[in-house]
């Protein structure tokens, strides 16, 4: 089957099991799952787990090839993992750091491509007036675009992006959850976003899987995960789904319980 498909997997660090045997829903070519949960529950350590980062185990495939089987240089090529941290402030331009992420993992990649994958990838963000700027004199919210750049420029066919809108303002969050959409359409690429806006993980992504103390509590469709019992066990508030004037779910947070 083609798509991303995760069964079993357990992951963690050296004194710390954070996952256990956990599987998701199997994420579709061209779809968007997004990872829900409070702080600490996991999102995090699954991400870097699929990207290949750390310890795991489990069965971890993408259009079926096992990914644990493949080589560090092969498995670079086909997932872009957004961490959650921004990019570094050096003295680079953006297009330069732009370029040395591209030539990090196609070193065999022919200058004229990766020019032309750069322009369309800043074109793409609308973060073009960035292009000539210095990383270390952007804002937090540019540097994070820069950083999904990075990754973007390479069409990797698995883009794990770890709360890629954190640093940005809504007119960007917007933007930029446009342009990973339109990749993944173009594509035909699968991507898992960890995000902590629920109304916007409901508006943007396929299905959710929300993961509370390192277990998936509930998972599928939006419509179907999004209910104040979920919200309440993973978040520990009492909240309302409303539907807008769309159709679509909307959650309202009202308390902190207990
Ligand atoms: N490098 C590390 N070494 C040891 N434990 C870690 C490390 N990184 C994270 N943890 C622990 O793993 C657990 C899960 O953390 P993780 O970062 O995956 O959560 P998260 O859901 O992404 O959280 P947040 O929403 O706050 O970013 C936490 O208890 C955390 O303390």
């Amino acid at each position: 089957m083609s798509g991303l498909i995760v069964r079993h997997l357990s992951a963690g660090y050296s004194k710390r099991q954070v996952i256990r045997d956990l599987s998701l829903p199997a994420v579709p070519p061209g779809t968007l799952l997004g990872l829900l949960g409070p702080n600490a529950s996991g999102k995090s350590t699954l991400l870097r787990a699929i990207a290949g980062q750390g310890r795991s185990s489990g069965r971890i495939r993408l259009d079926d090839e096992d990914l644990n089987l493949l080589s560090h240089a092969k498995r670079a090529t086909l997932v872009g993992y957004l961490p959650q941290s921004l990019p570094g402030t050096t003295s680079l331009v953006a297009y330069e750091a732009v370029m040395a992420a591209c030539r990090a993992v196609q070193p065999n990649f022919q200058t004229d491509a990766v020019e032309d994958a750069i322009e369309s990838t800043f074109d793409d963000l609308g973060i073009g007036h960035l292009a000539l700027e210095r990383m270390s004199h952007l804002s937090g919210g540019q540097r994070q675009m820069v950083g999904l750049a990075q990754v973007l420029v390479r069409r990797p066919k698995l883009l794990l992006l770890d709360e890629p809108t954190s640093a940005l303002d809504l007119r960007w969050q917007l933007s930029v959850i446009s342009a990973v959409r339109r990749m993944l359409e173009q594509t035909g690429a699968v991507g898992v976003i960890a995000i902590h806006d629920i109304n916007l993980a409901i508006r943007t992504c396929d299905q959710l899987a929300v993961l509370d103390r390192g277990e998936i509590i509930a998972s599928g469709p939006a419509a179907n995960v999004i209910t104040p019992d979920v919200i309440a066990q993973a978040y520990g508030v009492s909240s309302r789904v409303e539907t807008c004037s769309r159709g679509i779910p909307f959650v309202l947070a009202d308390r902190a319980l207990g």
